[in-house]
């Protein structure tokens, strides 16, 4: 298979703090690939590389194929590549649905130019746009939900929602931050369920960084440890549960 997220060599360090130093990670177009790695590995940094938020020292990043280093984050959205964060960050005065609404970039409803010129495009586009976020809040469990203010959802229904928004573009890859995070099992469920099946039904590439190893398990192949920046090793989530240079980064010595 070939990679659909192509980091080659990147360097990163903030003032003299090394934090990206030679990395070079494939992800393969189609799995759900894991990222972890102890405190302060560098992972979210590396997603912020690879999101377009922030540039890298040296080094290149493709995305299927075509050179991404250091574009804008709006531009790689545009191209299918998201990332969602460790916070949700929904409108929290908007509905559930109307949060997915606000989602596609070429909504022509956006520009007034248009609405005046068109009005009866923009009346079909936002039609379109309200059935495919009522199709999505189906997908994602929360039909029941669909006309409260999202900022009374609750944790995980915010990031199954915000899931759910990476749904309203053409989205290839997602980049998912920690979306374990307070998040109650039965929530959780649903969202493994949701990833598994974005990825099953519509081909998503997902790439994870996840502190929950039962999430890892239950997600991921191939998990790349990160450590100090650089991959350490990868593997099925067995041969790094294994790996004793693994258990070392962790836990220290002591746990070998
Ligand atoms: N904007 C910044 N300025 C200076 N140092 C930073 C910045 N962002 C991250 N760092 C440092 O870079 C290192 C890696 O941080 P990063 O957040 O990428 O690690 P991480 O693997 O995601 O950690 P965690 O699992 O704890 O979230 C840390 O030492 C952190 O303090």
């Amino acid at each position: 298979m070939p990679s659909i997220i192509d980091v080659r060599h990147v360097y990163k360090a903030f003032g003299g703090l090394k934090v990206i130093n030679d990395c070079s990670i494939q992800v393969e177009k189609g799995s759900i690939t894991g990222l972890i790695g102890p405190n302060g590995a560098g992972k979210s940094t590396l997603f912020n590389i690879i999101a377009g938020a922030l540039p890298l020292d040296s080094g290149q990043v493709l995305l299927d194929g075509e050179d991404i280093t250091n574009r804008p984050a709006n531009e790689l959205f545009h191209k299918g590549l998201l990332r969602t964060f460790q916070i949700a960050h929904e409108f929290s005065q908007m509905t559930a649905l109307e949060n997915l609404m606000m989602v596609p970039p070429k909504q022509a409803g956006e520009s007034l130019f248009s609405a005046w010129l068109k009005p009866g495009l923009v009346n079909q586009q936002e039609t379109a746009v309200r059935q495919k976020a009522l199709e999505v809040i189906d997908f994602i469990g929360l039909h029941h939900v669909r006309n409260e203010l999202a900022g009374n959802l609750s944790g995980g229904q915010k990031k199954l929602l915000e899931l759910g928004r990476t749904m309203m573009t053409d989205a290839r890859v997602v980049l998912l931050d920690e979306i374990a995070a307070g998040v109650n099992r039965t929530l959780l469920g649903d969202l493994v369920e949701n990833i598994e099946r974005l990825n099953r039904e519509m081909g998503y590439t997902f790439l994870v960084i996840e502190h929950d190893m039962e999430m890892i398990a239950r997600l991921c192949d191939p998990v790349i440890v990160l450590a100090q920046g650089s991959v350490m090793v990868e593997g099925t989530i067995e041969e790094i549960q294994n790996n004793p240079q693994v258990i070392e980064a962790y836990f220290g010595s002591t746990a070998a």
